[in-house]
């Protein structure tokens, strides 16, 4: 199923924190000159104001919408949250 893709992301994410590669999101996840949860917390903030942008101008909407769930994935994956933990949060709220 279509759903699928955003488990098959966290995995890849999760791998990517566990065994760095030369790469953009275990860059990300790996402290260097600034601390890796800052670097993730300021991509957030950035891409949730090319969201705000983005809708305004009615342009772009779905490609900001992703870049910045990506990064709240990659946040999460950074502080050790496990996706069920996010899906069993979506279910609970159903009730
Ligand atoms: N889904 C994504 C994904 N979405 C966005 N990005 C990166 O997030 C960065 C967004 O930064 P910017 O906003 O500056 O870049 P931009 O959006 O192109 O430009 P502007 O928004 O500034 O206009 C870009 O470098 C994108 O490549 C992503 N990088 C990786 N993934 C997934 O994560 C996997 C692992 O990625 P790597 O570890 O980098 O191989 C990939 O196979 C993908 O499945």
């Amino acid at each position: 199923m279509k759903e699928e893709i955003i488990r098959e992301v966290y995995r890849v994410l999760e791998d990517r924190r566990d065994n760095p590669v030369d790469s953009y999101t275990s860059h990300l996840m790996q402290d260097s000159d600034k601390r890796a949860e800052d670097k993730i917390l300021e991509k957030v903030g950035e891409e949730a104001a090319e969201v705000i942008i983005a809708s305004k101008n009615d342009e772009n909407l779905v490609y900001e919408a992703v870049d910045l769930f990506f990064h709240t994935m990659v946040l999460m994956v950074y502080k050790g949250v496990e996706l069920d933990e996010i899906l069993d949060e979506f279910k609970r709220r159903r009730s």
